[in-house]
């Protein structure tokens, strides 16, 4: 242990076979896994809270590593509460009981389409998501990521440079072409929106065409799941350097393990997941979150083939049942137990302008 606390720059590595036994456990409860093809290099960093005392020494192997080092960590970022002030007159109207697939995503096309100064909104995404949001704030709400947690992904995308960027759930478009020209600015070369419903993939691929995004942007109609495998399969996806989950909350954690699986993750991979403290998704977090031996203890186990993880209310296990019947999800997925993320919680608002409920125990970064 004190080897961890006095190393600056000098990495642990590790055989991949396991059993190092309480330096191991230590190491995986407050570290991030760098996975290499032939061994594991263990760079231990530690959370605020966890262990103040060999933050600095260890947070300093962090800041010199290598380029290359840095470039294998695999990270998350969970989009939450950001303590900026919310501007009221941005405020979407409110969410009512039926929220989508009540005819308004056709209802926004109407809207757009019949704006006087359509031309001057041809071509210009910044145009186009200003239009959607008029919709939203006079109209009806839509559940779209909004502007202030879509600046945090935008901003992501800046930094990365993603060459393929995939977002699970595309609904009509709002997050597609905001992240979309923030991937062809930075030099991208392909967005991939995967929508299951075909008549908002319809919306989405108007949209992106108005804003004059469809060289860069595919939608994909289908379940992410049948889609990712199909892209998978087609060489069409070999490998994702940014994923957007804003999908079907139950199938994050299943779609990660598939991707994972592919070999479409790795640790250059950086994911932003929304809504995952409101309304929620604790087998989520816990998956990024977790440790080699704990995911390999809790596949011992096994899952539940077909099943819906018992913590989501029924309002979310049921969110699509209308048109998609009973969810399908393939809970037997085992991933890749040995990638780990370190995991961001960035807060900031809802486009209704209520900030995401904080979860107790978690760290803001
Ligand atoms: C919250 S909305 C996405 C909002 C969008 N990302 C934005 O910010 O503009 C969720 C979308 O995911 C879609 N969806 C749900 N489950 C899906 C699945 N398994 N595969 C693909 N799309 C799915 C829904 O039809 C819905 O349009």
């Amino acid at each position: 242990m004190s080897d961890v606390g006095s190393t600056s720059e000098k990495l642990l590595y590790l055989e991949s076979g396991w059993g190092q036994g309480d330096i191991l456990e230590l190491l995986l409860h407050v570290g991030i896994i760098i996975l290499h093809p032939l061994r594991l290099e263990i760079l231990a960093y530690l959370d605020r809270l966890l262990c103040k005392p060999v933050e600095t020494s260890l947070q300093n192997s962090l800041t010199t590593a290598s380029p290359e080092r840095k470039a294998h960590l695999s990270t998350v970022i969970n989009l939450g509460q950001k303590m900026a002030d919310f501007n009221l007159e941005k405020k979407y109207q409110e969410q009512e009981e039926t929220f989508f697939d009540d005819g308004r995503e056709i209802e926004l096309l109407h809207f757009i389409y019949s704006n006087p100064d359509i031309e001057t909104i041809r071509n210009s995404p910044t145009k186009v998501l200003a239009a959607i949001d008029n919709f939203a704030r006079t109209k009806k709400y839509l559940m779209n990521v909004g502007e202030d947690k879509g600046r945090i992904v935008a901003d992501l995308i800046a930094e990365v440079k993603p060459e393929v960027m995939v977002e699970l759930g595309g609904y009509i478009g709002y997050s597609c072409v905001l992240f979309g020209d923030a991937v062809r600015k930075a030099g991208g070369k392909r967005y991939f929106s995967l929508e299951r419903n075909p008549e908002f993939a319809a919306v989405i691929a108007s949209l992106v065409d108005l804003a004059g995004l469809s060289d860069i942007v595919k939608v994909i109609v289908g379940s992410s799941d049948v889609s990712i495998k199909r892209l998978h399969a087609s060489g069409d996806l070999k490998h994702i350097d940014l994923m957007f989950l804003d999908h079907y909350k139950p199938a994050y954690t299943t779609d990660l393990k598939l991707c994972e699986e592919l070999g479409l993750i790795t640790p250059s991979t950086v994911l932003a997941a929304d809504n995952v403290i409101a309304p929620g998704n604790p087998p989520y977090l816990e998956y990024v979150r977790s440790s080699v031996e704990q995911k390999k203890r809790a596949t011992k186990f096994g899952g539940t083939v077909n099943g819906v993880d018992s913590r989501f209310a029924d309002k979310t296990a049921n969110q699509y049942l209308k048109r998609e019947g009973k969810a399908q999800l393939d809970e037997t997925r085992v991933g890749n137990p040995l990638l780990i993320y370190e995991s961001k919680l960035v807060n900031s608002f809802e486009p209704s302008g209520v900030p995401v409920r904080k979860e107790p125990s978690f760290v803001d970064v």
